[in-house]
């Protein structure tokens, strides 16, 4: 499976602010180059503070792109993926509307009774990993339902566990102008961090967009 990461950062590397609140980081073209991303991706992925914080659609925005999709034999939109040890997600989370499938991926920890209400809100649970999932055990069961090129939206904690599994592919972040600071903010990749061993990434691509700047980047295995 082929992992993208995409995110849009403030200069001082934050994804929100210190309260987790979204912040329109992206510019109009910015949001269509994601459009474009997800329009080519067989899913997109979040974790689960993403869906407390944003209630994400995840869809893809452009009706010709989704017509695009149907032509070539997919479904309008590409599958939305949580991460969610604890089957967290809310049960009326717009991410579990008709719009696509949902996968939701949780620990052996997960309350049956949160499954069965998630189930019955159209989630398709996979399971994989005792206390927290095991991203890289999800990812062969997501493969095996047709999961070939996966976008990873964020947020941080997410973010980091990919990198630390070696399942990051590729890498784009758009950095906009503005700070936000604050230690509590949530960063690019945050969970315990590394203190050898970074992740080798080769910069591809520098562009100029909106009032920023998109780095691209392939991560070296
Ligand atoms: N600017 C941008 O591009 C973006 C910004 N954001 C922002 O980021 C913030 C959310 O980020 P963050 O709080 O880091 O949350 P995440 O979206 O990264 O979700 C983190 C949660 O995912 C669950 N999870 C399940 N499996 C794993 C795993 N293997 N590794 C790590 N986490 C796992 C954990 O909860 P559990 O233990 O219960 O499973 C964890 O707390 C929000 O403020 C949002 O607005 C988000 C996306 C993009
Ligand atoms: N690319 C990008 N730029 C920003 O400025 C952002 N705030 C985000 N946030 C991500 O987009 C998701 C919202 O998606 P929908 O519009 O609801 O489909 C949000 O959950 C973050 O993952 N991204």
């Amino acid at each position: 499976m082929e992992v993208v990461v995409n995110a849009a950062t403030s200069v001082d590397g934050k994804l929100s602010t210190r309260e987790r609140r979204q912040v329109r980081i992206s510019g109009d073209e910015d949001f269509d180059r994601v459009d474009r991303l997800r329009a080519a991706a067989d899913a997109v992925l979040v974790g689960v503070g993403t869906v407390l914080a944003d209630d994400p659609h995840l869809g893809v925005k452009s009706e010709d792109r989704r017509v695009q999709r149907l032509r070539n034999g997919r479904s309008a939109n590409p599958a939305r993926v949580v991460a969610d040890s604890r089957a967290r997600t809310p049960p009326d989370a717009t991410l579990l509307n008709d719009d696509a499938e949902t996968y939701l991926l949780v620990s052996e920890a997960a309350p049956p009774e949160r499954l069965a209400t998630l189930r019955d809100a159209g989630a398709t649970v996979i399971e994989a990993g005792e206390e927290q999932v095991n991203l890289s055990a999800a990812f062969d069961q997501l493969e095996t339902e047709g999961v070939d090129r996966l976008l990873v939206e964020g947020g941080g904690k997410v973010i980091f566990s990919l990198f630390e599994a070696g399942l990051v592919d590729e890498l784009s972040v758009f950095v906009g102008s503005l700070v936000l600071g604050g230690r509590e903010a949530p960063t690019l990749a945050d969970g315990e961090g590394f203190v050898e061993d970074f992740p080798a990434l080769e910069l591809v691509g520098v562009d100029r967009l909106d009032d920023g700047v998109v780095l691209e980047y392939r991560v070296e295995s």
